[in-house]
């Protein structure tokens, strides 16, 4: 039987401080009481599965060890998830997401199939191609992942290099990688776990280019699992974070393919090689759409593992005195401290707020396109594009300030921060490059000037261009609503000007392509405090939304949490505020009087306020971050774990200390 462990005595009253219900916020963050019961259901069968759990810690295992090991323990998850699903609900991506590092600890090689290879099938196939492939890949028969980028391009997926030539005589595609640079390189699990990927490659037919397509290919044999001939498939080897991934690279030597494999729901090939085009040529592009909406979730997530970690440890931490002859207090008690996490609190609300809404507006989108109506396409993929780029980019800022939160300790491995981090800075990466996905919502925002300037309707996340335009500035007020709206005006005046730049440089005789180029740094700017308006405004409109619905105790939290977010940023944020809208100093020196009221409005909940993430002990994997708060016992327990501890004397010394101290004393 486990040994139950007394809970840390300041956790215990930091518990009993707490002004709302725990448990009601849980329900509220989980979308609904079934869910956060079929989460706790399933992460407490997993919790229970002996061959789960590692008898040497991660950290330890050798390169290929941890890969072996992570395939090993992710085919237990799989058969668990099956069983469970056979009696109960399909169990929701994000639950399964979650679950998931209970088991890996790090990221699973499976990552993309569910992530991205059955998406594609189900976004790209046409029903017959789903009927074929669907089944086989939820049941896992075939395993997959989605191959795009290469050695040469992740960026610019029109430039990708491996060829799909149409032999129409045998109704195959024939695949090549003509060059090193054609290569594909990066997709997760390509290395040595999967048998099938998506490969995304540039279409000819009789000469001809018909640009990039997605294809489901199989690359290794069912049997054998070894690569079929005209595959070169291998692991890239290791990286930053992802150490469980198995990202790998694959080329082609004229590969041969049948027509039925290119996945045909936008355009299709004939069997007489005419090429039938599809509604619009970026609905290619659409499982990255999807992946973008996702990583608002995930941000969320780490954000709150982050935070989950660095606030337990820093009210269980005592250091230094505030006042001579008193004891050392709690970190949590310095205001620098509170300053540091409790925005981190308020980010996962803000990123699980956003993702919520921005999620509807994909499905919206997803039933539309089913019914050719694409009106709302470019207005998903300008949210989804510097949401993405937005939430990834903080989520990474703030995993980072949780570690510094932390200290010395928060260097540990056995902190988890570091593996936390490894994930969340990558995804500012992937998926879309941090300032290419900026850029090409600014690409939307130039438009949606112009259209502003020419007195059009304009979508409702751009609307405010219009009232901007309309309106004189409005009289200043420190109320969450008008700052939102000073948000907007900043995002306006910064839209404004780096469209003035563009056109000042067209002026000056510069292509419309080089003046962009020119004005480029403007532009991201532009998109950032786009970005930021629409966050504080989505959160903000959330938050009022469902305060109705919940108790009085938490709506005033959730008020309290949204205001920090607003004040935050808004003190971050003073310079632009000062300069588009109509703050005064004095303004911005009562709102920082307002921070501090908050951060102590949000001081006593503060570890209520991480306990109701509910992320469990198995999930979170961290010495200082556990729901009982034996902080200093688990860095000693996990410290005794190092293989280094276990022989009193390592063999070094008389290979190589002894003699060197030897020579040293002569
Ligand atoms: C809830 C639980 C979650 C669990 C898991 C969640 C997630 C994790 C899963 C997997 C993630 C793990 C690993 C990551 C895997 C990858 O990284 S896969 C590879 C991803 N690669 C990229 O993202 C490549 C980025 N590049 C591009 O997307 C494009 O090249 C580009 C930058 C958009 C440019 O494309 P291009 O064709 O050159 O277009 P151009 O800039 O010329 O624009 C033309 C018009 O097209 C519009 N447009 C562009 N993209 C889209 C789109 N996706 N949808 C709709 N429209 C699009 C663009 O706005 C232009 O419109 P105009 O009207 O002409 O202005
Ligand atoms: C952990 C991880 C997992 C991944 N998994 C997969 C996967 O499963 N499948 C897959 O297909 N891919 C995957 N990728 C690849 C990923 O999608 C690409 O790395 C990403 O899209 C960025 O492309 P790139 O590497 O070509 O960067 P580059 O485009 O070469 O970026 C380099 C620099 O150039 C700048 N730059 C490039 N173009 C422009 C421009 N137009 N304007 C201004 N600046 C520009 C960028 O801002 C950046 O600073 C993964 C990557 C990582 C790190």
């Amino acid at each position: 039987m486990a040994t139950v462990h007394k809970i840390n005595e300041d956790l215990v009253k930091e518990r009993q401080k707490c002004t709302f219900n725990v448990q009601e916020l849980t329900y509220l963050l989980d979308g609904g009481e079934e869910v956060t019961k079929e989460r706790r259901e399933f992460e407490n069968i997993l919790r229970n599965v002996k061959e789960l759990q590692d008898e040497v810690p991660e950290v330890y295992l050798s390169h290929k060890e941890r890969y072996e090991n992570a395939v090993r323990k992710t085919c237990i998850l799989q058969n668990v998830r099956n069983d469970f699903e056979k009696k109960r609900e399909v169990l929701s991506p994000r639950n399964i997401f979650r679950a998931g590092y209970a088991v890996i600890k790090d990221v699973s090689p499976f990552f993309l199939h569910n992530g991205m290879f059955v998406p594609t099938i189900i976004g790209q196939g046409t029903p017959e191609q789903q009927a074929e492939w669907l089944p086989k890949a939820k049941a896992m028969a075939i395993i997959g992942t989605y191959a795009q980028t290469e050695l040469g391009h992740g960026t610019f997926i029109r430039g990708l290099e491996t060829t799909a030539t149409y032999d129409a005589k045998t109704e195959e595609f024939i695949l090549n990688s003509p060059k090193v640079t054609s290569y594909k390189w990066w997709p997760g699990g390509l290395g040595t776990t999967v048998n099938h990927c998506i490969t995304v490659a540039q279409l000819y037919i009789n000469g001809k280019k018909y640009g990039i397509h997605p294809f489901i290919v199989q690359i290794r044999d069912l049997e054998t699992h070894k690569p079929l001939p005209g595959i070169k498939v291998g692991e890239i080897g290791p990286k930053m974070g992802f150490a469980t991934a198995n990202n790998g690279f694959l080329g082609f030597q004229n590969f041969r393919i049948p027509r039925k494999n290119m996945l045909m729901k936008n355009a299709q090939v004939l069997k007489d090689g005419t090429f039938v085009k599809g509604m619009n040529e970026k609905l290619t592009y659409g499982t990255m759409v999807m992946v973008r909406v996702n990583i608002v979730s995930d941000s969320a997530f780490h954000t709150a593992m982050a935070a989950t970690i660095a606030v337990r440890y820093a009210a269980v931490r005592h250091q230094s005195q505030l006042k001579a002859k008193e004891p050392e207090v709690q970190i949590i008690d310095y205001l620098t401290q509170q300053h540091k996490l409790f925005i981190a609190i308020a980010t996962s609300h803000a990123f699980s707020n956003t993702y919520t809404w921005l999620y509807q507006a994909y499905l919206k989108v997803v039933e539309d396109l089913g019914k050719q109506k694409q009106d709302h396409l470019p207005e998903l993929h300008a949210l989804s594009c510097c949401l993405k780029a937005t939430s990834s980019r903080d989520a990474g800022v703030i995993v980072e300030q949780c570690r510094l939160a932390c200290g010395g300790h928060g260097y540990m491995a056995s902190s988890n921060l570091p593996i936390i981090y490894g994930y969340t800075t990558a995804a500012i990466t992937y998926e879309g490059e941090h300032t290419v996905l900026l850029l090409q919502t600014a690409r939307y925002l130039m438009k949606a000037w112009m259209s502003a300037l020419e007195g059009k309707v304009l979508a409702p996340s751009v609307a405010y261009l219009v009232d901007w335009l309309k309106s004189d500035k409005q009289r200043w007020q420190n109320t969450p609503e008008v700052i939102v709206k000073g948000f907007q005006h900043v995002a306006a005046g910064k839209i404004k000007d780096a469209f003035d730049a563009i056109q000042k440089h067209v002026k000056a005789g510069k292509d419309y392509e080089d003046a962009w180029n020119l004005a480029s740094v403007q532009l991201i700017k532009a998109s950032e405090a786009h970005s930021r308006a629409i966050l504080c405004d989505g959160y903000l409109r959330e938050t009022v939304r469902t305060s109705s619905s919940v108790s009085p105790s938490l709506a005033k939290v959730l008020n309290h949490l949204v205001q920090l977010y607003i004040v935050y940023w808004t003190l971050e944020t003073a310079g632009d505020l000062l300069v588009y809208s109509n703050i005064g100093k004095d303004d911005i020196a009562v709102l920082k009087e307002k921070y501090e009221e908050l951060l102590a409005l949000i001081r006593p909940n503060a570890v209520g306020l991480v306990d109701a993430f509910d992320i469990s002990d198995e999930i979170l994997q961290s010495t200082l971050g556990s729901y009982d708060g034996r902080v200093y016992e688990r860095l000693m327990e996990e410290a005794m774990k190092s293989p280094l501890n276990k022989e009193p004397v390592n063999q070094s010394f008389h290979k190589y200390l002894k003699p060197f101290i030897k020579k040293a004393k002569l």
